[in-house]
């Protein structure tokens, strides 16, 4: 068992004619949370999407445990939980049965671990609820929900926060923290919100122009650059632009 849980090597991506994705390389080690940074189009989902194996890159390689997602697509996915974007359910559905039915997909997962995770998310007395009638922090729950069936080691969240009032972010990011500490796993979060990403992450990436401008231990690096908070140190690396 590789340390490495994901790991990006010289990957590339272009839409077009437009490179969105530019030699990029990227690690994630195992017990990570791991910020994957950048502005609005710098290619976070398309990353995530390749990651998921939902889009084809036009080189480079992505391993899950050292499994490549491309010619070993069924066992390096079955490590990974992912909830890309926002959480689509069956709306007229309730929280139970909309996991009953993406639980139906994966091999091995009965009634017993659908009601662990429901717990662990704390939608065990909301799940009987129609998902058309969940509050979005709730609706954000039941993904990470869906995202823990199966047990992968690697979760990744595309904005998770995104939308929520400040309750429903804290909720979220205790939870990750809560599921990172209590069960080892490792999560690979999208976002461009600085501060919250500060609060929970171990270690960062800057996505900046298709490629991390900056990687490593946030504490070190803060340390390194010689500033206060991840804020200051985005802008020392990408720059700050009038819009
Ligand atoms: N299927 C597609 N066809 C053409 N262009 C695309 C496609 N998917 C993404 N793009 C372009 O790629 C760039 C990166 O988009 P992406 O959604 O990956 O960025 P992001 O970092 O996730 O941004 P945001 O924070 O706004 O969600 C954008 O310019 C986007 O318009």
């Amino acid at each position: 068992m590789t340390n490495e849980i994901l790991k990006i090597n010289d990957l590339n991506k272009s839409f077009a004619k437009r490179k969105v994705i530019n030699k990029l390389d990227l690690t994630v080690s195992r017990g990570d949370i791991y910020g994957f940074i950048g502005a609005n189009g710098q290619g976070k989902t398309t990353t995530i999407r390749m990651i998921t194996g939902l889009v084809f890159p036009d080189s480079g390689e992505i391993l899950i445990n050292g499994k490549s997602v491309f010619n070993e697509k069924k066992t390096s996915l079955k490590n990974l939980g992912a909830m890309v974007e926002a959480p689509r359910f069956y709306e007229n559905l309730s929280g139970y049965e909309n996991l009953k039915l993406m639980a139906n997909l994966i091999d091995n997962v009965g009634e017993k671990e659908i009601q662990e995770v429901l717990e662990l998310v704390h939608l065990s007395d909301r799940q009987k609820d129609k998902f058309s009638n969940y509050s979005m922090g709730m609706k954000q729950r039941l993904g990470i929900a869906n995202t823990l069936l199966g047990n992968p080691d690697l979760i990744i969240l595309d904005e998770p926060t995104n939308g929520l009032d400040p309750n429903g972010m804290e909720e979220i990011n205790e939870l990750i923290i809560y599921l990172a500490k209590t069960f080892q796993k490792t999560f690979f979060i999208s976002s461009h919100l600085l501060h919250e990403m500060e609060g929970i992450c171990n270690r960062i990436g800057i996505l900046h122009q298709g490629k991390l401008c900056v990687e490593g231990e946030l504490k070190e690096l803060l340390f390194q650059s010689n500033v206060a908070n991840l804020k200051e140190l985005y802008f020392q690396k990408v720059g700050y632009h009038h819009a």
